[in-house]
């Protein structure tokens, strides 16, 4: 088993670039299995453990798909999709591999995926995705685990209202109605960059696809639709998660590419904490010095605070003079991270929804783990101001979306490494056998 080992005290200083989204590439890749006409080529892909999935899961469909790792890209082609049937092993991985699910439908009327199950931060329902695939014509059956999707006719444009703003239903819908007969129109639809990304990737296959980033999406499908280039749009989250980094130092970095009309509520909440703040062209510049300021934070749908920043940001809100609160109305269940914060001497108290934050406090490193892949960030950032050693376990949750955390941070000057269990036995026996 592989640790992150954290020993606090550095300021972080320097430049950082992110790389292309995690949650804008999945669907991304996930669309890919649409068009039926020629090669299609993804750059900027972040060489993640989901991104692996999902390849792996077009991969099992017949479809062909490289991933260069040199270049950041991976080319698919999915002329030859033979099988419409998502296996267990890879689903299970990754609830994101959903999104397989409106594409399969448009290009095969037919489907058949494992339920997604819960996961650390809920229990992550998919009733609106099947609401929505079902008014375009589908019929389902779920049993066994599975869940069976079948297009009787064809898939028919029509008018869907999402009960609830969800990213992913959004992204099935608009997928299948990009091949299903006239005009779709998805009410209360999510408005988040990765979703606009989905539909301008969608449009340079050829499809017609208007309002994203809006509430409202028409979606009017298309016969077929082709190959095309396409760079996929820079990780907010990653960006988010820098920024934080630099903030809780009290130190200096230029996150480049960080676009911040994607970070917006980031941004001005960081400024309220009293963080300089500098919006660039190719990126963002962030410095804090001394004594920051206590605020109150609300995850919401985007152009709200993002649930994929709320623990970094409670990580940062721990460092503030005076009581914060953090409410999080996204997911029910996305504040096991607390428990571990307070393994490191965090003064914080959970109120249903809410997170009272005693910030000021020293904080002291000891071996944490990490609950979800955002909450191993975070612990890894309060670990660069902590007293002592911090040990960050159960890295695969890191690995599923951040490229590099630790070489990133350790270029900014932090003293973080990555070891693995037997590497820590011999240092162990090293000094044992030295005194
Ligand atoms: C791979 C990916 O892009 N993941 C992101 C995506 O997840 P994901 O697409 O799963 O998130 P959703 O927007 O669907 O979920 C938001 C809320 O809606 C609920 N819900 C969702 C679908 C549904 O059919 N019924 C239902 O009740 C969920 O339980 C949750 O409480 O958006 C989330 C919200 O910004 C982010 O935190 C995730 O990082
Ligand atoms: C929750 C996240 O991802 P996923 O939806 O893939 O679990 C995330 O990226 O923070």
């Amino acid at each position: 088993m592989e640790k992150i080992i954290v020993r606090g005290g550095k300021r972080l200083k320097g430049r950082v670039r992110v790389h292309g989204a995690k949650n804008a590439v999945l669907p991304l890749i996930a669309a890919s299995i649409l068009p039926s006409r020629g090669d299609l080529v993804i750059q900027d892909v972040p060489m993640l453990e989901d991104v692996k999935t999902i390849t792996q899961v077009l991969e099992s469909l017949g479809i062909k798909a490289d991933l260069n790792e040199e270049k950041c890209s991976i080319k698919i082609n999915a002329e030859n999709l033979t099988s419409t049937q998502a296996p267990y092993e890879l689903v299970r991985k990754m609830r994101a591999s959903s999104v397989v699910m409106g594409p399969l439908l448009a290009r095969k009327k037919h489907c058949r995926i494992p339920l997604p199950g819960g996961c650390a931060i809920g229990t992550r329902p998919i009733d609106q995705h099947l609401k929505g695939l079902k008014a375009l014509g589908v019929e389902f059956e779920i049993g066994q685990g599975y869940i069976e999707g079948r297009v009787p006719d064809r898939l028919r444009g029509t008018k869907i209202y999402l009960d609830v703003a969800s990213v992913g239903a959004t992204q099935n819908i608009m997928m299948a109605a990009a091949l299903a007969e006239g005009r779709t129109i998805i009410e209360n639809a999510a408005c988040e960059p990765e979703n606009v990304d989905l539909a301008n990737f969608i449009n340079a296959m050829g499809g017609r696809v208007r309002g994203a980033g809006t509430d409202t999406i028409r979606i009017d499908g298309v016969d077929f639709l082709h190959g095309t280039e396409y760079c996929v749009i820079p990780d907010r989250v990653e960006a988010g998660t820098y920024m934080a980094a630099a903030a809780i130092t009290r130190g200096e970095v230029f996150v480049e590419g960080a676009l911040s009309d994607h970070l917006k509520p980031v941004i001005a909440k960081m400024r309220e904490m009293g963080v300089e703040v500098l919006e660039g062209e190719n990126g963002i510049h962030v410095r804090a010095e001394g004594e920051l300021k206590s605020v109150n934070v609300k995850t919401l749908p985007h152009p709200g605070f993002p649930t994929d920043m709320q623990s970094q940001m409670m990580a940062l809100l721990l460092t503030a003079n005076g009581t914060s609160t953090l409410t999080e109305t996204v997911f029910e269940n996305r504040f096991m991270h607390v428990e571990e914060m307070k393994r490191m001497d965090a003064k914080m108290k959970v109120d249903g929804r809410t997170v009272m934050i005693e910030g000021g406090h020293p904080l002291s490193g000891t071996t944490v783990r990490s609950t979800d892949l955002r909450a191993g960030a975070a612990l890894v950032l309060l670990g660069l101001i902590a007293d002592g050693e911090t040990e960050v376990t159960d890295l695969y949750h890191i690995d599923r979306g951040y490229v590099d955390l630790v070489g990133k941070l350790r270029a900014l000057g932090a003293d973080v490494e990555r070891v693995t269990e037997e590497e820590l036995q011999e240092r162990m026996k090293a000094k044992h056998s030295y005194a």
